[in-house]
């Protein structure tokens, strides 16, 4: 280790043929950074701007049309640099190079995690496997093209010669929540279509979607990575008797249902045409799906082209990702920020509140993104880890989570980091909205850091004209300690290549955040157990029979069931 420019550095671990398997706190950076904490727990945030008029200026980072302000965090510079040093100990700029470059980093399922090829806009060669993918790649966007085109113009023709007037994309997961998130937050840019989303197996979920289309009009998008998951393989059997059920014949499926999956011999046998199925790789993530087949409906929602903008600023953060250097980076300057709260602040939750209504299923899209990626308990070794990995990712749109839970966020024992996003420009321009909007955006975040001090609560009471007994009994109450952390990134308007921008600046600082965690992010097989115990116990629902299978609770619950069903 040696200090060069008050920076401190260390030599380059070698990584391993795939990702480093550094255990984080080992490292030289972390006993710092424990060190460091001491120091900084007990400053508030008032007094790191109160002593340094260039705070801002110092933490932010502008990219593009986004500017991202994390000068109202609980750090200084030290704390940037020790952290920088972390990321650099654990190797992340080799953990960045082998996902990039085709590695198969999601080692227990054997993959490539290649999702940033989906968006490839340079069209350099990527290689899965010694073979360059981007040629598929390609060829499927130019099926969507070409496919979407045809809906949107009218060419394509259901089976009584009508043009397609709603699309009901049926998926769950990563092939309902991207497209969800996308079609919402880009709906100032909707095309004529109708768009409906089913992921629930809930029968309602369907039923409701099926009410107000006409069989003649519809087209079915069978969203499916596996082509196997049980929800949508029932949402997409029930879709298809209600199409029959409305006069069609078998050979009109072909005109109303498409596949979007990589599992064409499960297509084959639902009876949809492969030449009808939109195709996608392993190397793609569930969660990190929506740049490929999965965003069908986004091109039939807001037009190919927009789709393409959207694929370009992702495709820009990704370069963003892979040259800027660390300080300079924005994925992993927000890892290493939540990495901070989460590891020695021990922050529980994250906090994403987008100040935008279209922006509304934002934080349920990373809750998947996040959740299922760090939401793991064994490292790369396959140790049980003993420290903190994934956060709760959690959040509401601006200004309706201030009467909702902003109370324990300002007032309540929990630190809970916060990211604030907002747009400059409105999509709907309506008299003062966007200024009332935007106050809260920025006054929220100057709340949380600044508080309001006892005296200033005692001030304000007293100018109410409160008795010194009344001040006595609800001063305490009334203060708010601040110094509680956020982010703000502000974007100048939420379009298409911004919102594709912020979709990859998360995705990149999932990963950072599980390199350091020494975790796998790319696969889930936390959700197997759920799905295995529901295939053993859908059988026992199917009959009358008293079940008695089970722990008392589980027996007892399923056999009140059905007695009252
Ligand atoms: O796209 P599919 O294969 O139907 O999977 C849907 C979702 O199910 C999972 O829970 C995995 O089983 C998510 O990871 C995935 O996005």
């Amino acid at each position: 280790m040696f200090v060069l420019n008050k920076q401190l550095y260390f030599y380059k671990q070698k990584p391993s043929i795939m990702l480093p398997k550094i255990d984080f706190t080992a490292t030289s950076s972390y006993k710092y950074l424990t060190d460091h904490y001491i120091d900084i727990v007990s400053k508030h945030l008032k007094g790191f701007f109160d002593t340094d008029s260039e705070r801002f200026e110092k933490f932010s980072v502008r990219f593009e049309d986004i500017l991202v302000d994390y000068s109202k965090n609980r750090i200084d510079e030290q704390t940037v640099a020790l952290l920088i040093q972390l990321a650099k100990e654990c190797s992340v700029k080799d953990a960045i190079e082998a996902m990039f470059n085709g590695e198969k980093i999601n080692v227990t399922e054997g993959r490539e995690v290649l999702h940033t090829a989906l968006r490839n806009r340079s069209n350099t060669p990527v290689y899965a496997g010694g073979k360059d993918v981007m040629p598929e790649v390609n060829a499927v966007l130019q099926q969507m093209k070409t496919f979407s085109d045809a809906v949107i113009s009218g060419e394509w023709k259901g089976y009584t010669g009508k043009a397609i007037t709603d699309v009901v994309n049926i998926g769950i997961g990563g092939s309902d929540l991207g497209p969800v998130m996308v079609t919402e937050a880009l709906k100032a840019y909707k095309t004529h279509l109708n768009l409906h989303f089913v992921s629930n197996v809930d029968g309602t979920h369907i039923a409701e979607a099926l009410k107000n289309i006409d069989p003649e009009t519809t087209l079915f998008l069978i969203a499916s990575k596996t082509f196997t998951t049980q929800e949508t393989m029932a949402n997409a059997h029930s879709a298809r008797d209600w199409f029959l059920a409305g006069g069609a014949v078998d050979a009109d499926v072909a005109k109303h249902f498409v596949a979007l999956s990589t599992n064409a011999d499960a297509v084959s046998k639902f009876g949809i045409d492969t030449k009808n199925m939109f195709e996608f790789w392993d190397w793609v993530g569930g969660r990190y799906s929506l740049c490929s087949a999965i965003g069908l409906s986004i091109a039939l929602g807001i037009g190919f082209d927009k789709f393409e903008e959207l694929l370009d600023g992702a495709h820009a953060m990704d370069l963003h990702f892979r040259t800027a250097e660390f300080e300079e980076n924005i994925p992993v300057i927000l890892a290493l920020l939540g990495i901070w709260y989460n590891n020695f602040f021990e922050s529980e939750t994250h906090c994403i509140l987008p100040y935008d209504q279209y922006l509304h299923r934002f934080a349920a899209y990373f809750q998947q993104g996040d959740m299922e990626s760090n939401g793991k308990h064994v490292d790369r070794n396959g140790n049980i880890v003993d420290y903190s990995t994934g956060p709760i990712i959690w959040g509401e749109p601006g200004t309706n989570g201030q009467h909702a839970f902003y109370q324990l966020i300002h007032q309540g024992t929990k630190l809970i980091p916060c990211d604030f996003i907002a747009p400059a420009q409105s999509h709907n321009p309506l008299g003062e909205h966007h200024t009332l909007l935007l106050s809260n955006f920025f006054a929220q975040t100057e709340a949380l850091m600044n508080g309001k001090t006892k005296e200033e609560v005692v001030a304000e009471l007293k100018a109410q004209g409160k008795s010194e007994e009344e001040i006595e009994t609800i001063a305490p109450f009334k203060v708010f300690d601040g110094n509680r952390p956020t982010n703000s990134i502000l974007a100048k308007k939420i379009t298409p290549r911004v919102l594709g921008s912020l979709l990859a600046m998360y995705e990149h600082k999932i990963f950072v955040q599980g390199i350091i965690w020494n975790i796998y992010s790319f696969d889930q097989w936390g959700v197997e157990l759920g799905k295995q115990l529901a295939g053993k116990i859908l059988p026992e629902l199917r009959t009358a029979d008293e079940v008695k299978t089970h722990d008392s609770s589980t027996n007892g619950l399923i056999n009140q069931y059905k007695n009252w069903r």
